[in-house]
């Protein structure tokens, strides 16, 4: 199998042309290249599908196999490759996921795209639809959860994909392979969640550490990003428009009040391409 290694912001895939690759066991092909020892290495696997309702559709897989709604980073990177693989000329194009169909504008310099601006469409607090299960309420917005035997105070969103936004006063000091996992499979998310421990710099500016669920820690996470950026505006902690810096780079959120819709920008990079043989993985 043909397979491009690409990364936003070192959130890193392994990104697969399945317009022209066929993949009989995605979970299973996703899990056995994600392994930093004996696979690829990579926070999961992303397939570039044929879409009817867009350019293009996103599967995406986290590095456990599980398959994930929506990937920030994921997007970004597919926009650069179907730019850069001649896929398309277009520099404003659409990617249907099962988050949603998105649109993303290209930055292209010296012929290969660099930085990409994508609407990640309307952040979603209504509990059902993250899902959250919190007493009888219909948001959980700054709500006590006890992980650990510590309080912390939690906000459920949704991006396409579920996050609980935690705030800490450092993320530098937090145990996160310790506490992460907790989070992740805390009985009030059915699906479990992903995770993301915001320190407030000032009001345009947060520190973020990520748990992704099916993944742990990684270096990013750009639904994580856009919905940590929301809970800081809920949570009046920041304005609408923040930067966002991550262990792998920095992502610029914006929430546009007017359209209910926030915008993600930020870099999408090519590592190598390769080639790799699945047999006994995916016959
Ligand atoms: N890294 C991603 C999100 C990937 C999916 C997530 N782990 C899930 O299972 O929901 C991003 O950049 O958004």
């Amino acid at each position: 199998m043909k397979f491009t290694k690409m990364h936003g912001c070192g959130n890193d895939y392994v990104y697969v042309n399945c317009l022209e690759e066929k993949i009989n066991n995605p979970n299973k092909v996703a899990k056995f290249i994600s392994d930093r020892h004996f696979g690829i290495g990579s926070d999961g696997m992303i397939c570039i599908c044929p879409s009817d309702k867009a350019d293009f559709r996103m599967a995406m897989y986290n590095s456990d196999g599980s398959e994930g709604a929506m990937c920030g980073n994921g997007v970004r990177c597919i926009a650069k490759y179907v730019y850069d693989y001649g896929l398309t000329d277009k520099t404003t194009i659409t990617i249907e996921t099962k988050g949603g169909i998105k649109e993303l504008d290209l930055t292209v310099e010296d012929g290969k795209v660099t930085w990409v601006k994508v609407d990640m469409e309307a952040p979603i607090t209504e509990a059902s639809k993250i899902p959250a299960i919190y007493d009888d309420l219909t948001e959980v917005i700054d709500q006590p959860v006890i992980v650990d035997g510590k309080e912390y105070n939690i906000t459920c969103i949704s991006m396409g994909n579920p996050h609980g936004v935690v705030f800490v006063d450092s993320v530098a000091d937090i145990d996160i392979e310790k506490i992460g996992p907790k989070f992740e499979n805390h009985p009030m998310f059915p699906d479990r969640v992903n995770t993301e421990f915001i320190e407030v710099v000032d009001e345009n500016t947060i520190k973020m550490r990520v748990w992704e669920r099916g993944a742990g820690e990684t270096l990013a996470c750009g639904t994580g990003a856009c919905a940590s950026a929301y809970a800081s505006y809920l949570n009046k902690k920041t304005g609408k428009k923040v930067l966002v810096h991550l262990l792998g780079g920095d992502l610029q959120i914006e929430y546009d009040e007017e359209k209910d819709t926030i915008f993600m920008t930020g870099p999408a990079t090519t590592v190598f391409d390769g080639e790799i043989d699945l047999t006994g993985i995916d016959d």
